[in-house]
């Protein structure tokens, strides 16, 4: 039965920016409607600048100018307190930071205050949300940390001491010390080398199981969602275009920029030529009418260039925004297999 922390309807947000003397919209995240169910890891997949950060930043509560929500609303239901970040106030933000809601964001320096050392940052972010001082909040860091497998003279070290892979464990620390139920990572393992990530996933993964949160999880890495993730939700031009279960978006994808992005994932041993997707996507700031992607839509057709293709179920917890999803087909034999890891030869 579906139980959601988190119903996203019609959102809107746009950088009003001034350009030659004219205010200029980038709509980075244009109408997007979505639920994420309590305990589930939902991941967000597409290219860079196609508003990912921009969607997250939104949904963290931590929106910035020129960033602002001109429609729609975002509601949070934490064990029946209901939030709705764009609009709660700033004493309420403060309350369920960290406690209800953490946001591990792109880049773990910009989490972790280079002039502090590691322990004074966890007071800084979960001395008030823990609601203890002195040892007992020490004992609490130290007894985390020691869950997590990680050493707790961590807690003595300045951030640039650490090695990139460690940060990135101690930020997850710090998002996850206070329990949360729902945590949103951007591009948590980007920056890492491939066996640093695969330990930093994995140790994101045994915590929100551990905790039953649910994960907004942001990449553009599609190797890491396959393993990572329950759903994925694709984002094209500040646009949902299509969301479903991992396994049902790899091999039978309904919208024709899934079964690009899909088969542009290298697979060990599959030397057959990749199909490239012609193009770049389109400004934010003029976006095409219709459906945004048919510039580059192989199976574009005048349909698509004059109307948007709204978002509607095609499946099982499936949705796809494409005039053609019918004839959608994969564009290379899909080989998933989450339990061995995901996607493999
Ligand atoms: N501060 C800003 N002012 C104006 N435009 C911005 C700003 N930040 C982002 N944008 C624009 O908003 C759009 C969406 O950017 P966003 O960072 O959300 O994309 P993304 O999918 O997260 O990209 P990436 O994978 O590269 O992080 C882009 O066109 C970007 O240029």
């Amino acid at each position: 039965m579906s139980d959601p922390i988190l119903t996203v309807e019609g959102l809107k947000a746009y950088y009003r920016v001034g350009q030659f003397g004219k205010n200029l919209d980038i709509r980075a995240v244009d109408d997007v409607t979505m639920q994420i169910e309590r305990g589930e890891i939902y991941g967000i997949a597409g290219e860079s600048s196609s508003g990912k950060t921009s969607l997250i930043k939104v949904l963290a509560a931590a929106i910035r100018p020129p960033l602002q929500v001109i429609d729609g609303s975002v509601r949070y239901d934490f064990g029946g307190r209901i939030i709705d970040p764009t609009k709660a106030s700033k004493a309420e933000l403060a309350e369920i930071r960290w406690k209800h809601l953490s946001y591990i964001m792109q880049g773990s320096m910009s989490v972790l205050n280079p002039v502090r050392r590691i322990e004074q940052t966890f007071r800084d972010f979960a001395q008030r949300p823990l609601g203890l001082s002195g040892a007992a909040f020490r004992a609490r860091v130290e007894e985390h940390l020691d869950h997590l497998k990680l050493p707790t003279s961590v807690l003595r070290s300045y951030p640039h001491e650490l090695s990139g892979g460690m940060r990135q464990r101690v930020t997850i620390g710090l998002a996850t010390v206070c329990r949360p139920e729902f945590m949103i990572a951007d591009e948590p393992t980007t920056a890492l080398d491939v066996v640093v990530q695969k330990e930093v996933l994995s140790l994101l993964r045994t915590v929100q199981q551990e905790m039953g949160a649910s994960i907004i999880f942001v990449t553009h890495d599609m190797s890491v969602h396959a393993n990572m993730t329950d759903r994925i939700g694709i984002v094209y031009a500040g646009r949902l275009v299509e969301e479903g279960p991992t396994r049902t978006l790899f091999t039978q994808p309904k919208h024709p920029y899934t079964a690009h992005l899909v088969a542009s994932l290298p697979m060990i041993g599959d030397t057959r030529p990749r199909p490239a997707l012609e193009g770049r996507p389109p400004s934010l700031a003029d976006p095409p009418k219709g459906c945004r992607f048919h510039p580059r839509c192989p199976m574009a057709t005048e349909i698509c260039s004059r109307e948007v293709p709204p978002l509607e179920s095609v499946g099982d917890r499936h949705r796809s925004a494409c005039w053609h999803a019918d004839e959608v087909r994969p564009l290379v034999e899909p080989a998933f297999d989450k339990a061995a890891g995901g996607v493999r030869a």
